[in-house]
C-alpha cells in the first residue's frame, strides 16, 4: 500500500467534527478502498478549549488554518470553516499554492470565487473537491461530472435548502403561520447564522449556481440567479394551493434556452403527489435531465453531521484514489460566460386575490387578465373573509412572467382588491 494521505483539517464543528469521526471510525475501509491509508495530521479551529465530540489530542493543533493549509505534513486540505471570503478563501489558495489539493464544502465561497479559485488550482495542476456543497449528503456533483458525463443537459432543478422545506412543510402539517414556524426553526438550530441566507433563497441560490456551472460547462455565476425567499408565503397560500392539489416548494431551475441561461430560485407550486411535492421536512431533491438518460431524481439529506461528512468523505477518498478531475466537470478556463437570462419560459401561475364583495368586481379582474393575454384555466371563489371581501383564486392557463408582471401591475387600478395580489409560479416537475 502507498502512503498514507495526510489531511489538514481546519474548521472543526459540525461537518469537521463529522469527517473526524468518520476517519476515525472507518480507518481500516477506507485504506481498503482507497489503497492507501487516510491519516489526519494537523487540525484547526478558533477556540482550542472547547468540547469537540470527539477525540482530537492526537493531532497537531494550529490557531491559525493559514499553518495547516501551509504545511510540509500535509497532502490535503480539508476547509470546513465557511463564509465566502476571508479565512476560508485565503487558506483554500493557500494549500494549493503550497502544492496541497482541496476538499471543501463551501458553497458560499465556490458560488462567488469558483472560477478564480478553480483557474488557479488547475493552473498549479491541483484539485478542488465539493461534493458537500451542494445538497449535503446526496452525491450529486459525482453524479453531474461523471455519470452524466454522456448528457447533454437540458434542465437542472430541486429543492436544496432543507431549512425552507421544514419550514413550508411544517406550515402545512402544523397549520402554524410562517413567523411561528420560523421560531421554531431557530429554537431547533436549523437556521444559518444569518437566517437571511436561508429564507431569503441565497444559500439554495448559491448550490444553484454552482450545479448550473457543471450542467452547462458556464461559468459559475450566483449574481445572475433570480432569487426569492420564502418570507411572502403564507399559511392562506399553503392551503389554498393545498386545495387545488399542490404544494409549495423553494425551488430552484436552471436552463438554457435560446436567450441564454435561466437561473431562478423562488417559491413555486408543484403538484402535490409529484416527487418533489412529497418532499417533506428537511430533505433535499435534485432532478437533473439529460438528453440521452432522461430524467434522474436524487433524494436524501442536505445537511448535517453525518450526511455532509460523508460528503466530504467521498471527496477525501476521490483524492486519495489519485482520481484528478476538472472542479467543474471541465477545464475552468474553457467555461463560457453565460448570457443572463430573465425566466421567459410560459407557466400556469397561481393568484390569490382578495376583492371586495360588490357586483362587477369578478369581472374587472377578468378583465385585466384578458387585457394582459392571460386566459384562466380554473377560478375559485372562497367564503367570505369578512364581511365586505372575498378570496379569489384563479389558475391561468400557461402564459409568461411578463404577462403576469403586467397584470399584477394592473389588478390593483380596478379598485376592487382589498390587499395586495398574490401570484406563484406553478412549475412542471
Ligand atoms: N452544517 C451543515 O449541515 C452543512 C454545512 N456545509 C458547509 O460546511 C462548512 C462548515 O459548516 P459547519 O460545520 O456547519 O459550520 P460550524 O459553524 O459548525 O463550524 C465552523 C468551524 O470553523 C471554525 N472557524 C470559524 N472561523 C475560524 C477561523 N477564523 N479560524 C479557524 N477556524 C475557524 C469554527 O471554530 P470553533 O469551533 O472554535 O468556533 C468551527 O469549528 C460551511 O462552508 C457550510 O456552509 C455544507 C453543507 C451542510
Ligand atoms: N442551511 C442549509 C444547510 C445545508 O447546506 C440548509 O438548510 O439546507
Amino acid at each position: 500500500m502507498s502512503s498514507p494521505l495526510r489531511l489538514g483539517i481546519a474548521g472543526l464543528g459540525t461537518v469537521g467534527i463529522g469527517v473526524v469521526k468518520i476517519v476515525q471510525k472507518h480507518a481500516d475501509l477506507l485504506a481498503k478502498r482507497s489503497g492507501r491509508g487516510i491519516a489526519i495530521t494537523a487540525i484547526s479551529a478558533r477556540d482550542r478549549m472547547k468540547n469537540r465530540d470527539a477525540d482530537i489530542s492526537a493531532y497537531r493543533w494550529e490557531d491559525d488554518p493559514m499553518a495547516v493549509a501551509q504545511a510540509g505534513d500535509v497532502d490535503l486540505y480539508v476547509e470546513l470553516i465557511g463564509g465566502d471570503n476571508g479565512i476560508a478563501r485565503q487558506s483554500i489558495e493557500a494549500a494549493l499554492r503550497s502544492g496541497k489539493d482541496v476538499v471543501t464544502a463551501n458553497k458560499a465561497l465556490l458560488a462567488m470565487h469558483g472560477q478564480e479559485l478553480a483557474e488557479l488550482a488547475e493552473s498549479l495542476g491541483r484539485v478542488i473537491r465539493f461534493e458537500a456543497a451542494v445538497a449535503g449528503g446526496i452525491p450529486v456533483i459525482k453524479t453531474m461530472t461523471e455519470s452524466l458525463a454522456g448528457n447533454g443537459i437540458t434542465r437542472v432543478m430541486g429543492v436544496m435548502n432543507g431549512t425552507c422545506n421544514y419550514i413550508l412543510t411544517r406550515m402545512e402539517s402544523a397549520g402554524l403561520p410562517y413567523e411561528a414556524v420560523f421560531e421554531e426553526a431557530r429554537q431547533l438550530g436549523y437556521l444559518e447564522a444569518d437566517p437571511n441566507l436561508d429564507v431569503g433563497g441565497i444559500d439554495a441560490g448559491h448550490k444553484l449556481a454552482i450545479l448550473s456551472s457543471i450542467a452547462f460547462g458556464t461559468r459559475v455565476n450566483f449574481d445572475a440567479v433570480e432569487i426569492e425567499g420564502i418570507e411572502r408565503v403564507s399559511i392562506d397560500d399553503i392551503r389554498r394551493a393545498a386545495d387545488m392539489g399542490y404544494r409549495i416548494k423553494l425551488l430552484g431551475v436552471a436552463q438554457i434556452t435560446p436567450r441564454g441561461l435561466e437561473q431562478r430560485m423562488s417559491p413555486c407550486l408543484v403538484p402535490a403527489d409529484s416527487p418533489i411535492g412529497q418532499l417533506a421536512g428537511g430533505t433535499n431533491m435534485v432532478v437533473v435531465e439529460g438528453d440521452s438518460v432522461g430524467q434522474i431524481v436524487l433524494r436524501g439529506a442536505g445537511a448535517g453531521e453525518g450526511p455532509t461528512a460523508s460528503a466530504v468523505m467521498s471527496d477525501i477518498v476521490e483524492v486519495a484514489r489519485g482520481v484528478r478531475l476538472p472542479v467543474f466537470g471541465q477545464p475552468a478556463t474553457g467555461l463560457e460566460p453565460a448570457q443572463p437570462a430573465r425566466t421567459a419560459v410560459p407557466a400556469a401561475y397561481y393568484m390569490r386575490l382578495e376583492l371586495q364583495d360588490k357586483p362587477g368586481a369578478l369581472a374587472k379582474i377578468a378583465s385585466v387578465l384578458g387585457d394582459a393575454g392571460i386566459s384562466i384555466d380554473r377560478m375559485r371563489q372562497y367564503g367570505h373573509a369578512s364581511d365586505s371581501s372575498v378570496p379569489v383564486l384563479v389558475v391561468t392557463h400557461k402564459t409568461t412572467p411578463d404577462a403576469i408582471d403586467f397584470a399584477i401591475e394592473a389588478l390593483p387600478r380596478t379598485g376592487v382588491l382589498v390587499s395586495d395580489p398574490v401570484e406563484l409560479r406553478i412549475e412542471e416537475v
